[in-house]
């Protein structure tokens, strides 16, 4: 799995999170978890002053090595979810990637689905490294301004990177960019199911990731009821959780 030219390679997942800008502030966790969590900063805040957005604004070197890292991750995660839930993306004719990163999800489904006329909306400086050339549209914007049109909002790993409140908001817009469930509009994130899991590697790497969502951005990993709440909280009326081994993928109806 580490091996670079393996297809699902690893690689860049495992060099991404021991590069110095995502290990070093984990040296501040303990004193986090006695005293500075009630000072309302998350444990990367105390280590660098800002957030992990911010630093990726402002050094481009960060933001290719942190696309590199999703993109790791990315490459199992797509290959599964394409193979074994292609229903999910029947009858679909537009599709947004919210925090799509430089394309690499996006990409994907429109090699497995030409039909799907697919957008990567991210931050402005990330789109940049989209590739030229992809089969995609590309937009620059903030989910927390707007969310482009389309039949589905596809989010992975976005929305464990915020707190409940945080993703009310964006989920909020994310209802409003999409058409209704009758007209088959719905939002799919791709996230753990914390206690979706019987198999104890599984559970403690789902203990390990919300711990590493609290180090780098403020997030976690929820279980179900937890996203049910928030679902609820931003208007949705119905989910369907399908398990795709380590992470689940989710649906949810306006
Ligand atoms: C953990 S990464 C996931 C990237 C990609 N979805 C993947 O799975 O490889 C979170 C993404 O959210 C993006 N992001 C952060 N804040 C954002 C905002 N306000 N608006 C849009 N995207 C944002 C980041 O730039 C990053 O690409």
């Amino acid at each position: 799995m580490l091996v670079c030219d393996n297809p699902i390679s690893l690689a860049s997942h495992v060099l991404g999170l021991l590069d110095t800008n995502m290990a070093t502030p984990w040296h501040n966790l303990s004193t986090f978890c006695r005293l500075d969590h009630k000072k309302g900063f998350t444990v990367y805040e105390m280590e660098y002053g800002k957030s992990l957005w911010k630093l990726s604004e402002e050094n481009s070197e960060f933001t290719v090595l942190f696309n590199e890292t999703m993109d790791g991750d990315g490459r199992v995660t797509m290959k599964a979810l394409l193979e074994e839930c292609t229903e999910n993306f029947e009858g679909l004719n537009t599709l947004v990637d919210v925090g799509g990163g430089d394309g690499t999800s996006a990409i994907a489904i429109t090699k497995a689905f030409p039909h799907i006329k697919c957008i990567v909306y991210d931050l402005p400086h990330v789109v940049t490294n989209v590739p030229q050339g992809s089969p995609v549209e590309v937009v620059g914007g903030s989910m927390f301004d707007h969310i482009p049109k389309a039949d589905v909002v596809f989010m992975k790993l976005v929305m464990h990177d915020w707190d409940d409140e945080d993703c009310v908001k964006v989920l909020k817009l994310c209802k409003e960019a999409i058409p209704s469930r009758e007209d088959g509009g719905k939002v799919i994130i791709i996230e753990i199911v914390r206690g979706f899991s019987n198999l104890d590697l599984e559970r403690e790497t789902h203990i390990f990731f919300d711990l590493a969502m609290m180090v780098y951005m403020g997030g976690k990993e929820r279980e179900e009821h937890e996203w049910k709440k928030i679902f609820t909280d931003a208007g949705f009326t119905d989910y369907k959780i399908t398990p795709l081994g380590l992470r689940s993928l989710i649906e949810f109806f306006p």
